[in-house]
């Protein structure tokens, strides 16, 4: 006798579209981190062809990393499913197993910290889409809608989560927490709670666009970066080296995206050229990598699949 979920996964899709519908949205974001960490050239970041700004990580620690988190995105749509309530009740659950999948991501990398972020865009992002096929009988979502969702999920928590940090906590503060202090950078906790306008307003129509001008997903998704990367207050970018670099490193990416971006051979020149310049000036948007990874799964939850042939 087959479990319900083994079923559905068999393709038995008439008898369980629920569950099946849950299994591609984790799907779907699992996709978006592997297709994240599979893309080159991407400035500082790590790539199969290269580790960026990053001596304690290389593609392979992003395969076991996203090995790590990839059940949470599931676990984190039938929480979503099932859940009864409110948006806002349903963000404790999620960071429930959040916390959780973050222990066993930092326990499968030795400690290195992959995916943090990803997995907390992916898990509430993949809750969110859970709670919306409650109302649904479609198998796609808007990511729009979905987006839409988050924000209601998140209202408030910039406020209770940061401004109200006590002082001298009992635990070493995160680095988000203490950039807010110094900066008063939201961070992931601000984008989640603004509904994702970096995902909406840059990197979605950048994604869309590079496809319908038919270019190859690497070179697609390379493109979608940069455009990202123009407006995103990126905390990993603070963290290692202060406001003017955050700040040259978006200018250099509207530089690069005036060119064409991965759309002209002068874009993909001056987006080689910022691979270099901030490998070698140590920092990373580790940030705008998750938001790309979250833009790719959002596309194929609203599309349901590229376009053309994968390659
Ligand atoms: C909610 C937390 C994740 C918040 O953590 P924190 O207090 O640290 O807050 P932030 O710094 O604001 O964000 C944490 C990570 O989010 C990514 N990020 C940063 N800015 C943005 C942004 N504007 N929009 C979206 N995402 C953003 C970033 O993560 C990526 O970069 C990390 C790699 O950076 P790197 O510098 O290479 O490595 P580090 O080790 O950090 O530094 P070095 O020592 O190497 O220099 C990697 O994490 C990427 O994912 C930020 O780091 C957390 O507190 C939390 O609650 N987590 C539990 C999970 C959870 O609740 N899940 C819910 C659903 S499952
Ligand atoms: N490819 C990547 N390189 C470095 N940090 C990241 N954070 C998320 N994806 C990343």
């Amino acid at each position: 006798m087959l479990t319900m979920r083994t079923e559905s996964a068999l393709g038995n899709m008439g008898e369980h579209p629920a569950c099946n519908r849950l299994l591609s949205v984790g799907e779907a974001f699992l996709s978006g981190v592997l297709l994240e960490a599979g893309t080159h050239p991407k400035p500082g970041l790590v790539t199969p062809r290269s580790n960026g700004a990053h001596n304690d990580m290389t593609h392979m620690t992003f395969m076991v990393g996203s090995a790590a988190i990839s059940q949470a995105f599931y676990c984190c749509a039938d929480a979503g499913f099932t859940h009864t309530a409110d948006f806002p009740t349903l963000l404790p659950t999620l960071r429930t197993i959040g916390k959780s999948f973050e222990k066993h991501l930092l326990n499968k990398t030795k400690n290195v910290n992959t995916q943090r972020g990803a997995l907390f865009l992916g898990g509430l992002l993949s809750g969110v889409s859970g709670k919306l096929f409650q109302t649904t009988e479609s198998s796609t979502l808007s990511h729009l809608d979905v987006c839409a969702g988050l924000s209601t999920m998140c209202e408030g928590l910039v406020e209770r989560e940061l401004s109200s940090l006590e002082e001298n906590v009992e635990r070493k503060e995160t680095a988000g927490e203490q950039l807010y202090k110094r900066y008063g950078a939201r961070g992931v906790r601000g984008e989640v709670e603004d509904g994702l306008p970096s995902i909406i307003n840059a990197g979605m129509p950048a994604l869309v666009n590079a496809l319908d001008n038919g270019l190859s997903l690497n070179d697609a998704f390379a493109h979608t970066l940069i455009s990202l990367l123009t407006m995103v207050e990126d905390t990993t970018i603070l963290w290692r080296r202060g406001p003017d670099f955050l700040k040259s490193a978006q200018q250099a990416a509207q530089s690069a995206l005036s060119q064409g971006g991965m759309l002209t051979e002068a874009g993909r020149n001056t987006v080689r050229q910022m691979d270099m310049k901030f490998s070698a000036d140590n920092f990373s948007p580790g940030g705008c990598a998750d938001l790309l990874a979250m833009t790719i799964a959002l596309y194929l939850l609203e599309k349901g699949n590229f376009p053309r042939k994968i390659m």
